[in-house]
């Protein structure tokens, strides 16, 4: 670290990871007393107090550091929190990761072993920018930031039925966390109608899935958009429509193989803007994170926050 002393403001989520977290939490609190850091801890209460959490930080501007501890979800609301903030000097953000997904972590390059992920910050010497999507809704008005992916139909209404499953919490007690997707993903398939997408000029009448990718991997580390990085500025938009049973049964296939790339019959676009409409209200998820269930008609595109932390 360039400064010998700086200053932490530490948001935990306790919840992250259906508990993982308060495992892991009173292990990094121990190592940077040992290390004599200064720091401010402040713990979620709720869903979008991380949020909250992060844009006072920022309006404060009294530390050099915010160190995120939990999940996509929660590293989803503090990367919002800090932008809204539209601080001059950003504060960089760190990141132990202690969620069921860690989609993000996986994608930047962090450890998973938070002893190293606080290594990997100790070390670091410069900030890096990262690229983050962001969008605004033009039915509802609703604007924000998303770390990892947008998603609409299929794969929204899977965090959907997960988000509000208690499987999920008993599976990722037994680390099955990615059986619980699947098993949410067979229900999702019953369930889930095509739905009409205009993306800019084109047009998709029997659209299935739709996400857009800022890092290669969802739904804990699906492998979706290998090409994506969160240092590159830029965003990979996929569209699978659904022909007949058995040629979408294949590309789910694919999808849960973490092979869909290799299908030609997914629709792909990379660019830094993307125009999106639904003509009916689907389910959407920002970063595993329910968004809403509406038509929507977004405007995509991105920016850079920095990041204090070494890749692996
Ligand atoms: N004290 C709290 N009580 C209940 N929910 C909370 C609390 N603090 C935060 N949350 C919510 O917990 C949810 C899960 O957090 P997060 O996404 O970080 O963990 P995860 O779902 O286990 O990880 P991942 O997204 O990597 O799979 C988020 O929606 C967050 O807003």
């Amino acid at each position: 670290m360039k400064n010998k002393n700086p200053k932490f403001s530490i948001i935990v989520n306790l919840k992250a990871g259906s508990g993982h977290a308060k495992k892991i939490w009173p292990i990094i609190e121990r190592e940077l007393k040992r290390k004599s850091f200064v720091y401010d801890c402040f713990y979620t209460k709720a869903i979008g107090h991380a949020q909250e959490l992060a844009k006072e930080i920022a309006y404060k501007h009294e530390c050099d550091l915010v160190l995120v501890l939990g999940g996509d979800g929660t590293l989803h609301e503090v990367i919002n929190g800090l932008l809204f903030a539209k601080q001059k000097n950003p504060i960089p953000v760190s990141y132990i990761p202690t969620g069921s997904g860690n989609d993000f972590a996986k994608s930047y390059g962090i450890s998973n072993l938070p002893l190293e992920a606080l290594e990997q910050i100790i070390n670091c010497k410069n900030t890096k920018n990262i690229c983050v999507g962001h969008y605004i809704e033009q039915i509802g008005g609703r604007e924000g930031y998303f770390i990892n992916n947008l998603g609409i139909g299929f794969d929204a209404r899977i965090v959907h039925k997960t988000n509000s499953s208690l499987t999920k919490m008993g599976l990722n007690k037994l680390n099955l966390g990615q059986f619980s997707y699947a098993l949410k993903g067979f229900s999702a398939f019953l369930t889930q109608n095509t739905f009409e997408l205009i993306i800019g000029d084109k047009h998709f009448k029997r659209a299935y899935i739709s996400i857009v990718n800022n890092v290669p991997y969802i739904g804990g580390g699906i492998k979706v958009s290998p090409e994506m990085s969160p240092f590159k500025n830029g965003l990979e938009l996929f569209v699978v429509e659904k022909k007949n049973i058995p040629s979408l049964l294949k590309i789910l296939r694919l999808f849960i193989l973490g092979k869909i790339d290799k299908s030609p019959y997914v629709h792909r676009i990379k660019n830094k803007k993307l125009a999106i409409k639904t003509k009916n209200s689907q389910f959407i998820h920002l970063d595993g994170e329910e968004f809403a269930k509406a038509e929507v008609n977004l405007r995509i595109d991105t920016q850079t926050y920095p990041f204090w932390q070494l890749t692996n």
